[in-house]
């Protein structure tokens, strides 16, 4: 394990090749398990990057977690090119997959290609994903046409939460999971290099897993699939409130910050902080100096009010 970082910032992960489509796909065929957690900016990305995580995924779940908002619709392209591109600078070996935001590809084809190709030329994308089958499986094609890999996400697809009814679990009918199966091979047909499936039952994905040869993904959707993938708030335990079913929280981080931040608060209130160390000298002459020139300014005679000669 070489600790020398290439480039400007500095991970401690293990030298790893970069993860790319073909890696994954290899990783399904071993049976190894795919491991993906979101990120939205610098210092999370060199967090999972230094994990050794094997795909990011820019979530629009941003705007849930990151932006305060009440449902992923209103985040705006522009909006996550920014977090793209903060992630994408804490990134070497992971591979980034960038959500489209809900509005930017479902009317036509053209809007999707365009919308994916700034997501990869102005933020490096590796890859985008995009909610839904049915005619959002034309779309996946084209911007996989245009060069451009695409992952596909089934069951709970949020920015269309309103139309499922709420953000429900997905697939609980034989009419819904044989049209899910559906769904899943006509996005892999049209050239997804992986599928999310998010809050459906384990016993859908264990029949969906053997008739799909891509890598599959799952939140929610039990233990079978290739791998799985978790918002990186509800990994860490970073916000307050209740969690979907489906998290588990690997640390309870925001009791942490508070408890860190009211310390801060309390040592400035009673002045220990901030110490000594953290503090700067100036030379003892170049006090006496200054404190010299200040004695001067201050009315030794030949001074105006100002601290001008007279
Ligand atoms: N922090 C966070 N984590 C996410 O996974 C996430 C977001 N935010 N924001 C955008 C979407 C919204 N998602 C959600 C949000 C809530 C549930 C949820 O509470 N589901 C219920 C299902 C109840 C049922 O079907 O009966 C649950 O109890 O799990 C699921 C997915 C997934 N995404
Ligand atoms: C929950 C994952 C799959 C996602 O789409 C997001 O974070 O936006
Ligand atoms: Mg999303």
């Amino acid at each position: 394990m070489s600790a020398s970082p290439r480039s400007s910032f500095d991970v401690q992960a293990p030298d790893r090749a970069p993860v790319t489509v073909t890696s994954l796909l290899e990783k399904k065929h071993h049976g190894e398990k795919i491991v993906m957690v979101t990120a939205y900016d610098y210092p999370s990305a060199t967090v999972v990057e230094a994990a050794g995580v094997d795909m990011v995924l820019v979530g629009d779940s941003a705007a849930t977690t990151v932006l305060g908002l009440d449902s992923t619709v209103p985040a705006t392209v522009d909006e996550l090119l920014m977090l793209n591109r903060a992630v994408r600078r804490g990134l070497r070996a992971s591979f980034m997959v960038s959500d489209l935001p809900f509005g930017s590809y479902e009317a036509s084809d053209y809007e999707a290609v365009k919308s994916a190709q700034r997501f990869v030329k102005e933020a490096g994308a590796q890859a985008v994903k995009l909610e839904g089958g049915g005619v959002m499986v034309d779309r996946a094609r084209a911007i996989v046409a245009a060069g451009i890999p695409v992952v596909g996400h089934l069951g709970l697809t949020p920015q269309t939460a309103t139309a499922l009814g709420g953000l429900r679990a997905q697939g609980k009918s034989a009419e819904q999971a044989t049209k899910m199966v559906a769904d899943a091979l006509a996005l892999q047909d049209a050239g997804c290099c992986a599928l999310v499936l998010e809050a459906i039952p384990a016993a859908v994905a264990e029949e969906l897993m053997p008739l799909l040869e891509i890598p599959v993904i799952g939140i929610g959707a039990g233990a079978s699939t290739d791998g799985q993938v978790l918002v990186w708030h509800d990994l860490l335990g970073l916000l307050e409130g209740r969690t979907a079913k489906f998290v588990k929280q690997y640390a309870h981080l925001h009791q942490a910050m508070v408890a860190a931040v009211h310390q801060f608060a309390g040592e400035v209130r009673d002045g220990e902080f901030p110490g000594r160390e953290h503090t700067y000298a100036i030379p003892p002459e170049e006090l006496q100096r200054f404190q010299g020139s200040l004695a001067q300014l201050h009315g030794h005679g030949d001074h105006d009010v100002e601290g001008h000669p007279a």
